[in-house]
């Protein structure tokens, strides 16, 4: 027994030892995996057993790398311990004599390796939707033999880790054991369940037996569904970047990674880090563009479409109108003496009383319909399959709303409204004088009132 890697190291250089157990347990910092990894390659390949706690797995393709090695994933039982040692002991004499088949077998692991990440290629690329990217990945993990069910976990916005996908062959849902599928780090068992531990440390975790989680509910849980090993990857944009997710793969047996198998799967999961990345950033874009699109087509004072854009709307629904023979009515209106909203009440307050009565009309129009801010105060509303006629009661009924509005901090004010249709042949440009003529008409009928446009 030795208390510290020092003392295993004299011990080590003083007399044979036929077999090193190094007990990870307790041991926290890099300073000691590199102690670890030295101890490894003094053996120079003499046996040597590696006892791991699932939390440190990922100390285990480190020390894979110094040397061979063969290890077991604690806490463990001492009938486990037993027969770990006597493996480890006899396995350089075994792997000698059965060095073709273990070669051929080595082999195969890879093969299967390669297909699934084949396979995950082949669904990471051309989807840039993340819900169906992720269940394709998960449905791509279960070709491995052994998976029975695979999930994909991803962190949102604020540190809410959600299950964005899960795959199953062995009925087990792990929405269903967990409760829920978002805020998943916040459930007592996230540093107990391997993928939740992987997101918390960022690093792989490696459980060989459900219990070894400490949370008989879980534990029970999966052995239910024959959960005999949970392998789980943690997902980063790049290395040493913040974690993105993890995967999780859930065995039906108990499997110990080779050293090439542990890196097959660390290039696995940074595929599918590369494929949440590219389908985060299409999002970011996508949320982008619309943000750019309404900034440069609205008004930001009244939320109301800004001129360049209406004017452009106008065009497009005239000759729609023109093309499939549809009436479109248009209607101006102005707020009446607003100059002296602002002169009582202030130039703000005029903003506000603005705002509510651009909110007030969209409230009253169709989705189809579209209010658009002209200048000032003045404001047009493009009216689709609206005839003349309807167009009048629209315009009388936004007449009678606005004078009964209350504004905030003043008082009541009315509007004066132009209506007109779109005639067979007419541009934006007669359209519009002829509604300006008819607005000018209702100021001069004495304001508060709805005046139609002369016939074209
Ligand atoms: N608070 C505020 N006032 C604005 C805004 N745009 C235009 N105005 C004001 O709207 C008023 C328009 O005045 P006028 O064109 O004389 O019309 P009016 O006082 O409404 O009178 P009539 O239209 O003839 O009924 C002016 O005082 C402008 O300063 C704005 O964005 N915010």
């Amino acid at each position: 027994m030795a208390e510290s890697f020092d003392s295993a190291m004299a011990t080590l250089g003083r007399q044979p030892v036929d077999l090193l157990v190094i007990d990870l347990d307790g041991f926290e910092d890099h300073g000691d995996l590199s102690a670890a990894a030295s101890l490894v390659r003094t053996r120079m390949g003499n046996p040597v057993l590696i006892l791991c706690p699932y939390s440190k797995t990922s100390w285990l393709p480190e020390l894979m790398t110094a040397g061979p090695l063969t290890y077991r994933v604690s806490p463990i039982l001492s009938s486990e311990m037993q027969q770990a040692v006597s493996h480890a002991l006899t396995e350089p004499l075994d792997a000698a004599a059965n060095a073709q088949q273990q070669l051929l077998d080595k082999e195969k692991e890879l093969r299967d390796l390669l297909a699934v990440q084949r396979n995950v290629q082949r669904a990471l690329t051309g989807m840039d939707e993340l819900p169906l990217m992720a269940s394709q990945v998960c449905v791509a993990l279960c070709t491995f033999p052994g998976v029975r069910h695979a999930a994909l976990f991803h962190m949102k916005e604020r540190g809410n880790l959600a299950l964005e996908a899960q795959e199953s062959r062995n009925h087990l849902d792990i929405a269903h054991l967990l409760g829920r599928t978002d805020q998943l780090l916040q459930l007592p068992v996230h540093e107990a369940f391997p993928p939740l531990l992987s997101v918390g440390t960022g690093e792989l975790v490696l459980m060989d037996a459900p219990e070894k989680a400490g949370d008989p509910m879980l534990a029970m849980g999966l052995h239910d569904h024959g959960v005999r090993t949970i392998l789980s990857l943690p997902l980063r944009s790049e290395a040493g970047g913040p974690v993105l997710g993890a995967v999780s793969l859930m065995f039906d047996r108990l499997i110990h990674p080779s050293r090439e198998q542990f890196s097959c799967f660390g290039s696995l999961a940074q595929f599918i880090s590369f494929g949440l990345a590219m389908s985060e950033l299409k999002h970011q874009n996508d949320a982008l563009a619309g943000q750019l699109t309404q900034i440069t087509t609205t008004d930001a004072l009244t939320g109301a479409v800004n001129r360049r854009h209406g004017e452009a709307q106008l065009d497009n629904e005239i000759r729609r109108a023109r093309r499939y023979g549809i009436p479109l009515g248009v209607i101006a209106f102005d707020i009446d003496n607003f100059r002296s909203v602002n002169d009582i009440y202030g130039y703000p307050c005029g903003d506000k009383a603005l705002r509510t009565v651009a909110m007030t009309v969209q409230d009253r129009l169709r989705t189809s319909d579209t209010l658009v801010r002209m200048r000032g105060e003045e404001f047009l509303i493009i009216a689709t399959h609206t005839a003349a006629i309807d167009a009048l009661k629209l315009a009388e009924k936004l007449r009678e709303t606005i004078a009964n509005t209350e504004l905030p901090g003043c008082d009541n004010v009315t509007i004066s409204l132009g209506v007109a249709q779109a005639g067979p042949e007419e541009g934006a440009a007669t359209l519009l004088e002829r509604l300006d003529a008819a607005l000018h008409r209702a100021k001069r009928a004495g304001r508060n009132c709805v005046e139609l446009a002369m016939a074209q």
